[in-house]
């Protein structure tokens, strides 16, 4: 969708800001640009919707050249948010979103239409915040009219750069989980600059990891964590990378300890006897169609009656493919040595329980993974140094 040619950009001055920069993105993918100040991530950006022409090389948008496109038309394909988002201050929220439909000669109802869903969309309140100026919205709230302005028109493609980058740690987090969730819905081809590692794993598909005017590596966020391509690279991503891990290492099955299960409705000394037969101490309790009721002890059982009168609930679940990180949180926040592990779909079927000695081998599985490009499951904990 998006492709660099050997592009070269040289100012003026002589500094050379990108060089000799080649890289391809898919379409409906998302990478993130990410490395120091300096190292050439806006300049890279900004030659795709020619606000600032190559040196030399080539850039195809969709395999078209871009540098015989009539830059104003190229601009309608192309949605742009920068951090300083740059509203009309004398303008309304939603004729802040309408402009680029009225640009391109929208009827004046179905450009405001279409901004009132973009707003919804992002997550503002039209009837609320549509009629306010923007000085009247919290920089969040202005972050968000930014990305609903950008995608007004719906274009294929989008160019963030450090849109979250002036807000506070807390909105940005929440910031990159709504445009998380808005790019799995409008599925755009996005270039996002970032100067923060985290950002960048957070949200691309793949990740460009920028030295001094070139790529240094260009891989999905777990393989620039675990199998860094440079000594620079391993500084840039930094010496907690086990932790930043956590966050893009998926739950899988094969990573689950499968305690024995009863059911709220067995009697407690038939619970008691299959805990016994596994020389277990627990057990998982699954309620009505199989859902997760909580958990029961071999101790508990000994007072008779069902597991119904002797259970205790825990509502601490994850699906499959949720991360690590996810999983260690959640085992934080409900103060459990363990979480029930559920498949994603509709049936919520218990597949199996991960403790916190069970994550620490799947974290070390994965890292190994990653260094001999093999896949997780084929790692064997014993075969891996120190482990
Ligand atoms: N118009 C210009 N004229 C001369 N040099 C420029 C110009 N714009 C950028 N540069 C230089 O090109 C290099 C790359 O700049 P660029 O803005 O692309 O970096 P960046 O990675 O986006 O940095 P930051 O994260 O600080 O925004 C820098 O050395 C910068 O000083």
């Amino acid at each position: 969708m998006i492709r660099f040619e050997h592009v070269t950009k040289r100012y003026a001055d002589g500094t050379t800001a990108v060089d000799d920069l080649s890289f391809e993105v898919a379409e409906g993918e998302l990478v993130t640009l990410v490395g120091p100040s300096g190292c050439g991530k806006t300049t890279t950006m900004k030659m795709v919707n020619r606000l600032t022409e190559p040196t030399s090389g080539r850039i195809l948008l969709d395999g078209e050249d871009i540098s015989g496109v009539d830059p104003v038309e190229l601009r309608r394909r192309i949605g742009y948010v920068i951090q300083q988002v740059g509203l009309f201050p004398h303008k309304t929220v939603l004729e802040n979103t309408a402009t680029v439909p009225h640009l391109l000669g929208w009827q004046r109802k179905k450009a405001r239409d279409r901004a009132a869903e973009l707003l919804d969309l992002v997550g503002l309140d039209p009837a609320v915040h549509g009629a306010r100026y923007p000085h009247q919205l919290s920089g969040g709230q202005r972050q968000r009219v930014g990305v609903a302005r950008a995608l007004a028109a719906d274009p294929p493609v989008l160019l963030m750069d450090e849109p979250f980058g002036a807000v506070d740690p807390v909105v940005r987090e929440r910031l990159q989980n709504e445009f998380l969730r808005l790019q799995s819905q409008v599925r755009k081809t996005v270039l996002f600059v970032t100067h923060d590692i985290e950002e960048a794993v957070r949200l691309g598909d793949r990740i460009a990891v920028y030295g001094q005017g070139r790529i240094e590596q260009f891989d999905a966020p777990a393989t620039v964590l675990g199998a860094p391509a440079t000594p620079y690279v391993a500084d840039f991503v930094g010496a907690d990378r086990g932790l930043k891990r956590l966050s893009v290492t998926p739950i899988e099955e094969g990573d689950l300890e499968q305690p024995p299960v009863v059911r709220l409705d067995d009697t407690a000394a038939a619970a008691a006897a299959a805990l016994a037969s596994d020389g277990a101490q627990w057990a998982v309790v699954l309620g009505e169609a199989g859902r997760l009721h909580g958990w029961v002890s071999a101790e508990a059982l000994a007072g008779g009656g069902t597991v119904r009168d002797r259970a205790r609930r825990m509502d601490a679940w994850l699906p499959v493919g949720a991360s690590l990180k996810q999983a260690f949180s959640t085992m934080l926040q409900h103060d459990a040595g363990w979480i029930a592990v559920l498949d994603g779909d509709a049936t919520d079927r218990f597949v199996g329980v991960l403790t916190p000695a069970r994550l620490h081998e799947a974290l070390r599985r994965s890292i190994d993974a990653d260094a001999r490009g093999a896949a997780r499951s084929d790692v064997n904990l014993e075969s891996i140094p120190g482990a």
